[in-house]
């Protein structure tokens, strides 16, 4: 049966750790898989990083810049040398690529979101590979995925992808990182990765010295991506060959199953496309009417308003703690919250002297970040 498969591969695996060159065996062992993949008729999305740290080899540069400008020029350097050995290599296989570098940017209007998603289908139904990297020379802090394992579930989730592989330098998740825990169990199946504290693991610190997210990003990408239906799976990028034998059913790398019950598009969207511009903190009351009863948000259950948002921005919901169990449009704007918080819908237009909606957030326009 033909499957639309997203492939992440890291720096770690990318590139020489000693010298950051580009790692070419793996590559070309890469090129051969997936192009094997499209031959038995699959959809195959390959979300590549590298950029900084082939444009550091390029120009001599010893550690990862840390000035952004610096990071971004050296980013435009190595994405051209990567984007031209791929085609190199896709070539000698007839095996037609694209090129597709996104900002956050592009998938918070609701209407470049679909454009995107129309273009990636466009691609898959040409037979082409789209190679998808951050356009980390044009990003700016505030629009950034900042990781490529956050960026590929997010492209993952827009394609409906059946998989995610995130492919890193290490076999599968641990329960604490290998390196320095010789004794770390390893895990093979996460059944359900509903909240994150569940999964009982200590991260490290990222393995490579070129990498960005480490595995915390992994896991949150395999939160994201479970949520949207994607099985996800984190192995090693050295012996891609695996990708077939995990589509054929063994058991190899940690695999994540996927939600049974995922969100529609447009929360999902929400959920994680947006980029929340603040928060509001609620009572228990108004938590427990959003997370098990559907509800929407009223005035009533806001205990606190933090940040400068308008009406129609991506606000974070929190509980009393302030972590964020939910995530919504907003029908107000800071200041008016401040005025309105706390009151009983009737009380609204007394208040601010017009009229306006009656719930904060409506039910349509909120997604819960766990499933209830
Ligand atoms: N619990 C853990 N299980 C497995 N690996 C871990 C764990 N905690 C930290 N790591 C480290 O995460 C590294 C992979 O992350 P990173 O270097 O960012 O890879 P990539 O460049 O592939 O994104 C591994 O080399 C490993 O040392
Ligand atoms: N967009 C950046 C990569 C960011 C990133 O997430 O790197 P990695 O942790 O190696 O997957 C680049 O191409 O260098």
């Amino acid at each position: 049966m033909s499957q639309t498969i997203v492939v992440k591969i890291g720096t770690s695996s990318l590139t020489q750790p000693e010298t950051g060159s580009l790692a070419l065996s793996t590559i070309a062992t890469l090129v051969e898989t997936l192009s094997r993949l499209r031959h038995q008729g699959h959809r195959v999305v390959l979300v590549s990083s590298g950029a900084v740290g082939v444009g550091c080899a390029r120009l001599g540069l010893t550690e990862r810049p840390r000035s952004i400008t610096l990071k971004q020029a050296v980013a435009a350097v190595g994405q051209g040398r990567l984007i031209r050995v791929y085609d190199d290599l896709f070539s000698v296989l007839q095996q037609p690529i694209a090129q597709v570098l996104l900002t956050r940017g592009d998938l918070v209007q609701r209407s470049s979101y679909i454009n995107v998603e129309q273009t990636f289908q466009e691609l898959l139904q040409l037979g082409v590979i789209p190679i998808v990297n951050e356009n980390d020379t044009v990003a700016v802090d505030e629009l950034k995925f900042g990781d490529n394992d956050t960026l590929s579930a997010l492209v993952a989730s827009l394609v409906k992808a059946d998989w995610l592989f995130l492919l890193t330098d290490v076999d599968r998740l641990y329960s604490a990182d290998p390196r320095s825990n010789p004794d770390a169990i390893p895990i093979s199946v996460v059944h359900r990765l509903n909240d994150l504290k569940e999964l009982q693991v200590q991260i490290g610190d990222r393995g490579s010295t070129w990498g960005t997210g480490g595995m915390m990003t992994k896991i949150s990408a395999a939160h994201i991506a479970t949520g949207a239906g994607v099985r996800t799976v984190i192995t090693d990028g050295r012996t891609t060959q695996n990708i077939e034998k995990i589509l054929q059913g063994e058991a190899i790398g940690t695999q994540f199953e996927p939600q049974p019950r995922p969100a529609n598009a447009r929360k999902r969207w929400i959920a994680h496309g947006l980029v929340p511009m603040g928060k509001l903190f609620l009572d228990e009351g108004a938590v427990q009417a959003i997370r098990y009863a559907g509800k929407s948000l009223l005035a009533a259950g806001i205990i606190r308003v933090e940040g400068e948002f308008e009406s129609q921005d991506a606000i974070a919901l929190c509980d009393r703690s302030g972590e964020e169990f939910a995530r919504g449009i907003v029908n107000y704007r800071t200041v008016e919250l401040e005025k309105i918080q706390g009151h009983q819908s009737d009380e609204i237009e007394q208040i601010l002297g017009y009229s306006c909606p009656e719930t904060i957030v409506h039910r349509d326009n909120l997604a819960l970040m766990y499933e209830a």
